[in-house]
């Protein structure tokens, strides 16, 4: 008897406990769905337009992250819906005119503002916030320290520099005019000036005509890191728990910290002598003091944190810049012809290349600007979040803790805000008649702000010089593997392979 009652007790107590998970487990799938329906069809955010797919779940929105489409998704789903549009559940795109730009990302009289989504923002790797990722009062007084050191003042301070790097950059591409080599410096440059700049020693990428692992490294994480952030949209795994299962990967582990040896090992040095001539730290120092005394507005940690930031967004931004130009003026020989024509006729040599006179070359600027509309160096949204009580973007009111982002690349690629938007047309910044409609305020590249790009003005100087200094003594020519060169995947920022070029020396 007892041997017959007691298995089929368990099974009763095990078939018990199986039907009531499994009914937990229905109860719970069928609210999750019935509450992603209502959210699509009936929640606040089901009146924006959108594929559906998209409004029902976020995986849509992380498969395209994780294939780096983001570049052709968005777009698309732009020239489709229009405006606005609903990229995920809790997500809105917007295509940028003067007003979205400063309804999401500007500065908002009396009402809180549009917080950065600090999901998308990595941390730093050693966790001390750095302008980038601090917040609220910490990201004030960071930024008032640091942008005295990208002050009128300080960047005249560092014309010189920037011309010895041109200079450089200059008789490294006439060694390989002369050896009939393929070329790709002018990435490269930016890397240097920018280490120059904040550690008072280059890397010496150009002398050694390549780029060091460090830096190998650093590019490689913005990949990486934006599969990780795919991952995590799809909310399966938290963030902390990534960054632990990261930590126990010796090959991850040994990169984070040797990226963050070579950022401190460089700032303790840099802190420990004076350069004979002011770079951009010494006008952070004079503001923020020493940071190892206890009233420093920075504290060590900071200090690490926002140079490793400086070598991230201040270098390859740059240098997508730069590519993109340099790529469209190759493809479009009229306008390449024309600018090198007025930089011949205006300028002798480097020397006479002024941060001021190069500002007053109106073709100039036109063409770099046509570069960055059809080439982004940022080209996704930047995601911000919808504040306590909502906000209006544009003519759209967004409820609070939406997720909302103007998207650059879509907004550039627009025919309502730029005519014959796919072609490289730099007469449209100059007043041409055929583009008096274009929306030019609608181009935002830095974007705007108090959270706008604090190196702006910096990377207008290094743009107009390092671009000029190369057409005044080279005539440039496109090798044929870099023909579709602009054919490229975006994991954040442009997974952009080198551009390869051929140069002649015109001047001696
Ligand atoms: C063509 C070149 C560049 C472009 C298009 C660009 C674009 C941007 C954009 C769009 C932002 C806003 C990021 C956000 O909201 O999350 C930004 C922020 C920033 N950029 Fe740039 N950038 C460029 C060059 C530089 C350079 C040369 C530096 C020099 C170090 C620099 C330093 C910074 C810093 C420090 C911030 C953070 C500002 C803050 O949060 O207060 N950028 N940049």
């Amino acid at each position: 008897m007892t041997f017959v009652q007691v298995p089929l007790i368990g099974f009763l107590h095990h078939a018990n406990i199986f039907s009531i998970a499994l009914t937990i487990l229905s109860l719970y799938i069928v609210s999750l769905v019935a509450s992603r329906v209502y959210n699509a069809y009936l929640g606040p955010l089901s009146r924006f337009p959108g594929p559906k797919s998209r409004a029902l779940t976020v995986w849509p929105l992380a498969r395209s992250t994780w294939n780096g489409a983001d570049n052709t998704d968005v777009p698309n789903l732009h020239k489709q819906y229009g405006k606005v549009v609903r990229i995920a559940p809790n997500q809105l795109s917007f295509l940028g005119d003067g007003k979205t730009f400063k309804d999401i990302y500007g500065f908002r009289h009396n009402q809180t503002e549009a917080k950065k989504e600090t999901r998308f923002y990595a941390r730093p790797a050693n966790r001390a916030p750095g302008l980038f990722t601090a917040d609220g009062s910490t990201h004030s007084r960071q930024r008032k320290i640091v942008s005295h050191a990208f002050s009128d003042k300080a960047l005249k301070e560092q014309e010189s520099m920037l011309q010895l790097w041109a200079k450089k950059l200059r008789s490294k591409l006439a060694e390989q005019a002369t050896r009939r080599e393929q070329t790709d410096m002018l990435k490269i440059t930016t890397f240097d000036i920018m280490a120059d700049f904040t550690f008072a020693e280059p890397l010496h990428m150009l002398d050694n005509s390549e780029y060091v692992s460090w830096v190998k490294t650093i590019f490689g994480g913005i990949k990486f890191g934006t599969r990780l952030r795919a991952i995590r949209m799809l909310g399966i795994i938290s963030r902390s728990a990534l960054e632990k299962i990261r930590s126990y990967v010796p090959s991850l582990r040994k990169k984070s910290m040797q990226h963050l040896k070579y950022i401190t090992d460089r700032i303790d040095r840099r802190l420990a002598k004076t350069p004979d001539r002011p770079d951009l730290w010494s006008r952070i120092l004079e503001k923020g003091g020493d940071p190892r005394s206890t009233d420093a507005g920075l504290s060590l940690q900071e200090h690490y944190s926002i140079a490793s930031l400086f070598m991230v967004a201040g270098t390859e931004t740059t240098a997508t810049a730069l590519s993109g130009t340099m790529y469209y003026l190759l493809k479009n020989p009229e306008y390449m012809i024309k600018l090198q024509h007025e930089l011949r006729s205006a300028f002798s040599s480097i020397d006479d290349m002024h941060l001021d006179s190069l500002a007053r070359v109106p073709f100039l600027e036109a063409v770099l600007k046509e570069g960055i509309r059809m080439y982004p160096p940022v080209p996704i949204g930047l995601p911000r979040v919808s504040p306590p009580g909502g906000m209006t973007v544009g003519e759209h009111f967004v409820p609070e803790g939406t997720v909302v982002a103007v998207h650059q690349l879509s907004t550039y690629r627009q025919e309502d805000n730029f005519k014959h938007a796919y072609e490289f047309k730099p007469e449209r910044w100059l007043g041409d008649l055929e583009f008096k409609d274009d929306r030019l305020d609608a181009f935002e590249p830095f974007s705007v702000g108090p959270r706008n790009c604090l190196g702006k003005n910096l990377a207008w100087h290094e743009m107009r010089l390092l671009l000029s200094a190369v057409l005044l003594h080279f005539d440039v020519e496109l090798c044929k593997e870099s023909k579709d060169w602009a054919d490229q995947k975006v994991y954040t920022l442009w997974e952009k392979p080198a551009l390869m070029c051929k140069l002649t020396s015109v001047k001696a």
